[in-house]
């Protein structure tokens, strides 16, 4: 059962994570990615897309050419769960 995680837990999740920041007025983390290029920004789309269908867990992202703004929440809970901090490492390690 996926539940929805403190602000305390949230603010703890964080640390862990690299560079995402809580969405101020929303139950959301974010990130903003940056590549080289258009290729390296969509072949990492490409590899988190795999990973969130795998998952069954999506992003909510906007790309424009080498930038890939991501936000992640968990609608099932309204907030942000655990499987928001699994996607958030797999998409820092996937760079
Ligand atoms: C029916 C389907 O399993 C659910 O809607 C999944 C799909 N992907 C999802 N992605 C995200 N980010 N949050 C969810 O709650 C979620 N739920």
């Amino acid at each position: 059962m996926t539940s929805k995680l403190t602000l305390k837990e949230i603010q703890d999740g964080l640390q862990v994570v690299e560079g995402w920041q809580l969405v101020v007025g929303r139950d959301a983390i974010s990130k903003e990615f940056r590549f080289k290029d258009f290729n390296r920004a969509f072949a990492f789309m490409t590899r988190v897309a795999l990973k969130a269908e795998k998952m069954d867990h999506h992003p909510e992202w906007f790309n424009v050419y080498n930038k890939v703004q991501v936000t992640l929440a968990t609608h099932d809970v309204d907030g942000v769960s655990d499987k928001d901090f699994k996607l958030a490492k797999f998409m820092d390690a996937a760079v």
